[in-house]
């Protein structure tokens, strides 16, 4: 597989897209971490010897107490203050059951794309990921681009 682009601040991270019914499952940052009371999706920062796929197992067990398997990696790019992210295609058992942990994570729900690419608190970064999806730069398997997105401009 190919490798992320380099980060300009030595830091990568990996991001987990989860879909049920059309939507991704999307946290509220805590008050207590970076970027505080932002909307995005789990994940974190990836350890030094750590693949992404295993960054992403522990991040989203540590976020929401559940067990996820990694897809494939969908999209990377580098955030506007220089970490790398690599967006991974992440699978949930049906009947897994969230438990936040308050600490790092205030809430979560599931949340449709043009309602997450519109949200005002949407962590920026996320902005370019949903709309490189939106321009078909990447598809994600099981869910088509939306035709209606409320003419939001890119
Ligand atoms: N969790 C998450 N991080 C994202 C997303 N999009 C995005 O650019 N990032 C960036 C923000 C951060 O630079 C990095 C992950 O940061 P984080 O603060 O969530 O990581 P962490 O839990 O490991 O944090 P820490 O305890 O080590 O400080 O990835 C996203 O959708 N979810």
């Amino acid at each position: 597989m190919s490798t992320s682009p380099q980060p300009s601040n030595g830091k990568r991270a990996v991001v987990g897209v989860i879909l049920w019914r059309n939507q991704f499952l999307t946290i509220r940052r805590s008050e207590h971490v970076a970027a505080p009371g932002k909307i995005c999706f789990p994940g974190g920062k990836i350890e030094l010897g750590e693949s992404e796929e295993d960054a992403l197992i522990r991040e989203i067990q540590e976020e929401l107490g559940i067990l996820a398997t990694a897809g494939h990696r969908l999209y990377t790019n580098v955030t506007g203050w220089g970490t790398s992210v690599a967006w991974w295609l992440t699978h949930i058992a049906e009947d897994a059951e969230v438990q936040i942990n308050e600490k790092e994570v205030a809430h979560w729900c599931w949340m449709a794309p043009a309602t997450m690419l519109r949200h005002p608190d949407l962590l920026s970064s996320n902005r370019d990921f949903l709309a490189s999806w939106r321009n078909s730069v990447f598809s994600i398997p099981g869910i088509a681009v939306p035709d209606i997105w409320d003419d939001i401009d890119d």
